[in-house]
């Protein structure tokens, strides 16, 4: 089922187009990745998305819904989570207090009334499972590692509910065993979860991408699978440089 339809999106800075009518669509469990060189757009798209920056034309449909003219608090509320290279997790509350900050975030009832309650306590142990820090349940974020701590974040998105998770840079200042670690845990979140992620790790992005969009200057250049974005002759000349 279609998710997200983004349809020619525009926003300028001053008179520079930094998304210049862009259009795609994202399925409900895929992982995109969104490529393309320095000042393409990307950071950008994803601002655009979570409501970070508004458009100056154009529309964003979540699941059918109209959200390109909302207030970033509410459409975190309609499940889109951001995940930034600057950590946000709280570094002085333990992993599992952190997940119930994150928890605390969801909308409505269901959450006060989940909260400290058993199926809490299950559900942190599900979430922390997921992103392999259930050893890591009592210790200060503070403490973690660099990649301990990317995976929090996450681990904290998904318990403040977000379906469509955007993120950044993922992997950037990652130990390659730390991110293999990240491709396994993307792989495992798409049964439940849509990512589109800016990335500029091509083996990262081979592992874990279902599609890839390829932008220049604020509009999409080529979309595919890895092979076909990697054989695309304007592709090769605007990103790869050769
Ligand atoms: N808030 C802003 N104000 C002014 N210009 C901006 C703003 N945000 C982005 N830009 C400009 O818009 C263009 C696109 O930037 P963006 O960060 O989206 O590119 P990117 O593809 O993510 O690049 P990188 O890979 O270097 O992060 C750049 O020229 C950037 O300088």
């Amino acid at each position: 089922m279609q998710q997200l339809q983004v349809t020619d999106l525009h926003v300028e800075f001053g008179g520079l187009r930094a998304v210049d009518g862009l259009s795609f669509a994202v399925e409900e469990g895929e992982i995109l990745c969104l490529l393309g060189p320095n000042g393409a757009g990307k950071s950008t798209t994803l601002d655009l998305i979570c409501g970070k920056t508004q458009p100056t034309g154009g529309s964003i449909r979540l699941n059918g819904t109209e959200i390109s003219q909302m207030l970033e608090f509410r459409r975190a509320r309609l499940g889109i989570g951001r995940k930034f290279q600057v950590p946000s997790v709280y570094r002085d509350l333990t992993v599992a207090e952190n997940l119930s900050v994150a928890r605390s975030r969801r909308p409505g009832l269901w959450s006060a009334l989940t909260r400290f309650s058993l199926s809490d306590v299950r559900e942190t142990e599900g979430i922390l499972e997921r992103v392999d820090l259930s050893s890591k349940r009592e210790e200060l974020a503070g403490n973690l590692s660099h990649g301990e701590t990317q995976w929090l974040e996450i681990a904290m998105l998904i318990a403040q509910d977000s379906r469509l998770i955007l993120m950044d840079e993922p992997t950037a200042g990652m130990t390659i065993q730390e991110t293999e670690k990240t491709a396994e845990i993307f792989r495992s979140l798409s049964d439940s979860h849509t990512l589109i992620v800016v990335e500029h790790d091509m083996s990262f992005v081979r592992t874990v991408a279902d599609r890839i969009i390829v932008m220049n200057r604020g509009a999409m250049l080529a979309e595919g699978s890895i092979e076909e974005i990697e054989t695309n002759e304007d592709v090769k000349t605007a990103y790869l440089g050769h």
